[in-house]
């Protein structure tokens, strides 16, 4: 891993970068930085702007405005340098059925200059981790699903590059595949590249542990370190659904309600279970049923969309209810003192 690197020792760089679709604003002055060996969850709901903003990177389309550094390089202005400097596997899949895995494999790692026994060795390198050693030899058109996602993904970072942008990487993959998948974006990281992974799946950017970056209708509404966000932004509580209208309790912390559900805020909801049920008195009876909540990333998206992430996704729900305190979408910046 390079000590120091053009563009303020990042791998990638954002400041102010706008994008507009006639009168549609995709990217609304996004400012971002990834830095080498770092893994970046790009999250956001349908249309927010992630696969705008990763085009851009790619020097597939122009900003209206702003700036973007890829090692240094501007990818409207300099394309051939900055794309030698990233891989990008974007969302639809860049097969060529007709090919085998290892041709396909071949076809980009010989666009990167390797040639002979060294295109050779790389592409058994990217096939290993990507469980495709077995299928190097089938033809790409007799591949499932998530064997052609793997093998789409591996074209993608055949020539090492410094800067990965994955967009969607697990869409329509299965649990094996998927783990792969992330195996294989930690290790890369691990070794010093840079990791832009878009997904709707919140337990993978939690697994990974990496920074996370929301976009909410093109606008860069957080980022920072999951354990920041989810310090800061995942309140945690319990839950108490009634067969009624909820009773408000003797208790020392900030209690909300909606419909028949009573959120109490509290730090380590499992530490106060005995005395919320000690305060219910005769409610007791109208108790249907008692959640825990956890900070979780699910619980930050709720706190500063107002909307669950759960909602665009196919994924299933991780934590959280209808029943939260909401906020609606704002800036937020995990190094200010107080919450904006
Ligand atoms: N070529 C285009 N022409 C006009 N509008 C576009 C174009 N491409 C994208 N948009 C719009 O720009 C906004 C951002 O789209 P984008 O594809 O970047 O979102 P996304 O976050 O990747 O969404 P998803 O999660 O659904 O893939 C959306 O409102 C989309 O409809």
């Amino acid at each position: 891993m390079p000590t120091e690197l053009p563009g303020g020792g990042h791998a990638l760089t954002l400041r102010g970068v706008t994008k507009r679709y006639g009168t549609l604003t995709a990217l609304d002055d996004v400012d971002m930085t990834i830095a080498p060996g770092e893994i970046v969850g790009l999250l956001g709901h349908n249309g927010a702007g992630k696969t705008t903003l990763m085009s851009i990177v790619a020097g597939l389309l122009r900003p209206d405005a702003g700036q973007v550094g890829v090692l240094g390089r501007d990818p409207a202005r300099q394309p051939h340098e900055a794309r030698r400097l990233l891989g990008l596997a974007p969302q639809e899949l860049g097969l060529y059925p007709p090919l085998t895995v290892r041709q396909n494999l071949l076809f980009f790692a010989e666009l990167a200059g390797l040639r002979g026994a060294a295109a050779d060795r790389r592409v058994e390198e990217v096939a290993e981790p990507l469980g495709l050693t077995g299928l190097l030899g089938r033809r790409a058109a007799r591949l499932s699903g998530g064997e052609q996602r793997r093998v789409h993904t591996g074209m993608a970072l055949v020539h090492r590059p410094p800067l990965l942008l994955l967009d969607e990487p697990t869409a329509g993959v299965d649990v094996q595949t998927r783990e792969q998948l992330l195996a294989m974006v930690r290790a890369m990281a691990a070794e010093g590249t840079a990791v832009c992974y878009s997904t709707h799946y919140l337990p993978e950017v939690e697994a990974m542990d990496g920074s996370v970056a929301v976009l909410s209708e093109g606008r860069m509404i957080a980022n920072g370190t999951l354990k920041e966000l989810v310090g800061r932004y995942g309140d945690s509580g319990i839950d108490l659904t009634f067969s009624g209208v909820p009773p408000e309790l003797p208790l020392p912390w900030p209690q909300v309600r909606d419909g028949g559900v009573l959120r109490v805020t509290v730090e380590q909801p499992h530490l106060a279970v005995p005395q919320v049920m000690a305060a219910l008195g005769d409610a007791a009876g109208a108790l249907v049923n008692l959640r825990l909540v956890q900070p979780s990333l699910d619980r930050v998206f709720l706190r500063i969309t107002g909307r669950g992430y759960d909602e665009s996704a196919e994924t299933p729900e991780t934590t959280g209810t209808a029943a939260a305190v909401t906020e609606p979408a704002r800036t937020v910046g995990v190094a200010e003192e107080e919450p904006v």
